[in-house]
């Protein structure tokens, strides 16, 4: 009885319309911060010291050449890796390193990784509400009411990843930026605080690396967005701030025009890609 009067109260926030990471404390720093961190992999320092901060609503690129550890060091925000020492703060309340992968992902850290992953025979509506039912949370308690209250949901991450007019084709349809974007649809299912995004533009042609230029400039801001990539062009297209990794560590960062003419930066990343683009 009680459960009837209390879905009957129609101005009440479900839980899983709270955003997820709404503990997370950004009131008197950044939303992520790493500190001295260092992991090693038989001896070999993946990640040497690295101390690195990321701002609430901050679009963040990541780049540096092959083995600097960027992957290592997203591996380490989402708890895979377990780094040796330093330490890992998400906003000033959660010590990510006594957390376990799936408590981090539910404090509002979302991954995607290089390949999308989405479920081909699934339409890109279903694949959306999977995402959401993924959460736990609200599996217990859907009501008509939720289940409108998601398909309102599912229409605002539609419009925002661009395939709303594809809502009802099965994924495996998409082509492979599509494939992107619903991807990164699903995290927003959940209401991330910060998304670490993957070398997100490797395979797309121009237009569709100017639409995710487009929708990852646009999440910034209600979110946090760290994006790893190799492909400078997109790199100059969206970034703000970009840190340079080299050998586990922060080797400059700052403006794009400022890191790339920086004489290190281009000595051990941006001559070898010039080279590489020469060629
Ligand atoms: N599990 C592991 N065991 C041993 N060595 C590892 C492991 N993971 C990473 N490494 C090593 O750590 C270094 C950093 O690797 P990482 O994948 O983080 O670099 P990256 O900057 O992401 O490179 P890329 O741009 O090629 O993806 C590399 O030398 C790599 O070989």
């Amino acid at each position: 009885m009680s459960i009837l009067r209390s879905l009957a109260q129609r101005d009440r926030v479900f839980d899983f319309l709270v955003p997820a990471a709404s503990p997370v404390d950004v009131r008197h720093g950044p939303i992520l911060y790493l500190e001295d961190v260092t992991v090693s992999f038989d001896g070999f320092k993946a990640i040497n010291d690295l101390s690195l901060t990321i701002d609430d609503g901050e679009l963040r690129c990541i780049i540096g050449p092959n083995g600097a550890g960027k992957t290592t060091m997203m591996d380490i925000i989402t708890g895979k890796t377990r780094p040796d020492s330093g330490q890992v703060w998400f906003g000033s309340r959660h010590d990510l390193l006594t957390m376990n992968e799936p408590e981090i992902a539910s404090l509002g850290i979302g991954r995607k990784f290089q390949k999308p992953t989405v479920f081909e025979a699934l339409t890109v509506f279903e694949n959306l509400e999977l995402a959401m039912a993924a959460d736990k949370r609200i599996l217990p308690t859907l009501t008509a009411r939720m289940n409108g209250e998601i398909r309102d949901r599912i229409d605002e991450v539609l419009e925002v990843i661009g395939l709303k007019a594809l809502r009802g084709r099965p994924a495996g349809i998409l082509s492979h930026g599509q494939k992107q974007w619903l991807e990164i649809g699903m995290l927003l299912m959940q209401r991330p605080r910060l998304l670490l995004v993957d070398e997100p533009v490797a395979g797309m042609t121009e237009q569709e690396m100017e639409r995710t230029a487009e929708l990852l400039t646009g999440l910034a801001g209600k979110q946090s967005v760290v994006v790893v990539e190799h492909d400078m062009g997109f790199v100059r297209s969206i970034a703000r701030k970009v840190t340079v990794l080299h050998q586990g560590s922060v080797l400059a960062e700052g403006s794009m025009d400022q890191v790339s003419s920086d004489p290190r930066v281009v000595e051990v990343y941006l001559g070898a890609e010039a080279e590489e683009e020469t060629v």
